[in-house]
């Protein structure tokens, strides 16, 4: 960690004019080391020097076959990894050079993390699991749940933020892991196929439910799927193939 990656706290735009870059990659190489490089331990390079903008308010999907590498490259960007080479960029500040306690701080104050499974508490409601990053950040809990309960209201589920999250269906603990992803008003939202384990009714909801949100909230959007019917609805579609991502239309 340098000493010159300094925090600089929520995202302003750095400039009035044109076009704002949010994330930025810069040869980006992302490869994982094998246990022992004894017979066929060499290591797995996923992608090499491999560069990327995203604009403020973009909604761009990543596609790709299985293994290509799309949630390692997500994890890059949300600073829950270090890349092999290269850096990422959130603005103005140096995300892939941050302290673990950095990285942290970035994701609680400026990205909202959506997983494939909910990694939900099943002890606790819906409200107590949305509340989680605001008591994280050292809100009171009353406030804490108070700003939960709203963004249940926001994702459809007001009547059931005092159920545990265990005892509501996989399309209903997907939307509490969305409300839990932006109550804290994050400018970024990272989606790992949040409508992987769905059915398809299901999924097309949720996936509304996020281009929904994505436009009330004037968030930037970065969505890894499977399905290029949901990529298609993305303002803008790439496609990791080979170590290589591409526009995957013009
Ligand atoms: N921590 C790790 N250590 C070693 N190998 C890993 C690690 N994480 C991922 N991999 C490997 O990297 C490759 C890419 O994985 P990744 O999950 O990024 O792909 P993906 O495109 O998201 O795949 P899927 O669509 O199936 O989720 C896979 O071969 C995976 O086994």
């Amino acid at each position: 960690m340098s000493d010159q990656v300094k925090y600089e706290g929520s995202l302003e735009p750095l400039s009035a004019a044109g076009e704002t870059v949010v994330l930025r990659a810069v040869g980006l190489t992302k490869a994982y080391a094998a246990v022992s490089d004894k017979a066929g331990g060499a290591a797995l390079e996923l992608f090499r020097g491999l560069d990327l903008e995203i604009h403020a308010g973009e909604m761009v999907a990543i596609v790709g076959e299985s293994g290509a590498g799309k949630s390692s490259l997500l994890h890059l960007l949300a600073a829950l990894d270090k890349p092999t080479a290269g850096e990422v960029w959130c603005r103005d500040l140096c995300v892939s050079r941050l302290t673990l306690k950095q990285a942290a701080d970035f994701r609680n104050r400026d990205v909202g993390y959506v997983w494939q499974f909910h990694y939900l508490l099943p002890e606790f409601t819906a409200a107590e699991n949305v509340a989680m990053p605001l008591l994280a950040r050292g809100m009171g809990r009353t406030s804490a749940l108070e700003r939960a309960r709203t963004w249940l209201d926001e994702v459809g589920l007001a009547g059931r933020a005092e159920h545990r999250s265990g005892e509501l269906s996989g399309g209903e603990q997907q939307r509490v892991s969305l409300a839990r992803a932006l109550v804290t008003e994050p400018g970024i939202l990272l989606a790992d196929e949040p409508t992987g384990d769905l059915d398809a009714k299901t999924a097309e909801a949720v996936f509304s439910l996020i281009q929904r949100l994505h436009e009330a909230h004037g968030l930037t959007s970065v969505i890894v799927t499977h399905s290029l019917e949901f990529a298609g609805r993305c303002g803008r579609m790439l496609r990791l193939r080979g170590g290589r991502l591409t526009e995957a239309r013009e």
